[in-house]
């Protein structure tokens, strides 16, 4: 079973996906991310840090998607493995919806095109949800680079609009909650769809 976390920078995703490696040891999940998971992971990362061309660091964010899939998550999942990522292509529709919004005249229609034809969807989605403020406030006490407060709020945006065309997917997490219970609250979910996939 593939299960992805995403949420606008800030959500607790990084947080609640170490928690989950604990909390579900039993299971013997594999963790992983994007981007990052392969060594096409150190050019988007590179990308994000001296790039300005939104296109050319979207299509590096797809090409890590190919290799994460190719080396990573189709692998496990043929072994029988809970493969657990901290953000996956729903990154992509939310994020890049916003940066490619003045280079194309549907960029959120055109990723998901891109996508549909190689990329294998989760059985099971949590999407961090809280105030931008919140996450603001969070990441400048992390002192991380961050996107603008108004950008966060359109993908946040993105990001709901996806969970609310696939309910049956997304799960929704108050990324306000204390940590053990976002932890303990996803875990069982978890565990409670492994269960039924079974
Ligand atoms: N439930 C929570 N309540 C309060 N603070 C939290 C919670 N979860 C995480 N934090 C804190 O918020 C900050 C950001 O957490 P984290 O790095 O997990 O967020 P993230 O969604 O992975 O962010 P990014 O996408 O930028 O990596 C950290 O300082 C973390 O300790
Ligand atoms: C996968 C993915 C990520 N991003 C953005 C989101 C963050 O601002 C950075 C780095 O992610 P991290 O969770 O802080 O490591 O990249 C994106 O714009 N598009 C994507 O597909």
């Amino acid at each position: 079973m593939l299960v992805t976390v995403e949420g606008i920078d800030g959500s607790g995703k990084s947080t609640l996906v170490k928690g989950l490696a604990g909390a579900l040891a039993d299971l013997d999940p594999v963790i992983t991310r994007e981007p990052g998971a392969t060594w096409v992971g150190e050019a988007v990362r590179r990308s994000i840090a001296e790039n300005d061309d939104p296109m050319t660091e979207c299509l590096l964010f797809i090409a890590d998607h190919a290799a994460h899939l190719r080396h990573v998550v189709r692998p496990a999942l043929a072994a029988g493995r809970i493969v657990v990522s901290d953000r996956y292509a729903d990154s992509r529709y939310a994020y890049q919806a916003v940066t490619l919004k003045n280079l194309l005249p549907d960029p959120a229609g055109w990723l998901q095109a891109v996508h549909a034809p190689f990329t294998v969807v989760p059985g099971l989605t949590f999407l961090c949800v809280l105030p931008v403020d919140a996450a603001v406030t969070r990441l400048k006490e992390k002192r991380e680079h961050f996107e603008e407060a108004s950008v966060l709020g359109e993908v946040q945006q993105n990001f709901l609009a996806l969970a609310e065309a696939d309910p049956e997917r997304f799960v929704l997490v108050d990324a306000l909650l204390p940590v053990d219970e976002m932890l303990s609250f996803v875990a069982d979910e978890i565990r409670r769809r492994a269960g039924a996939a079974r």
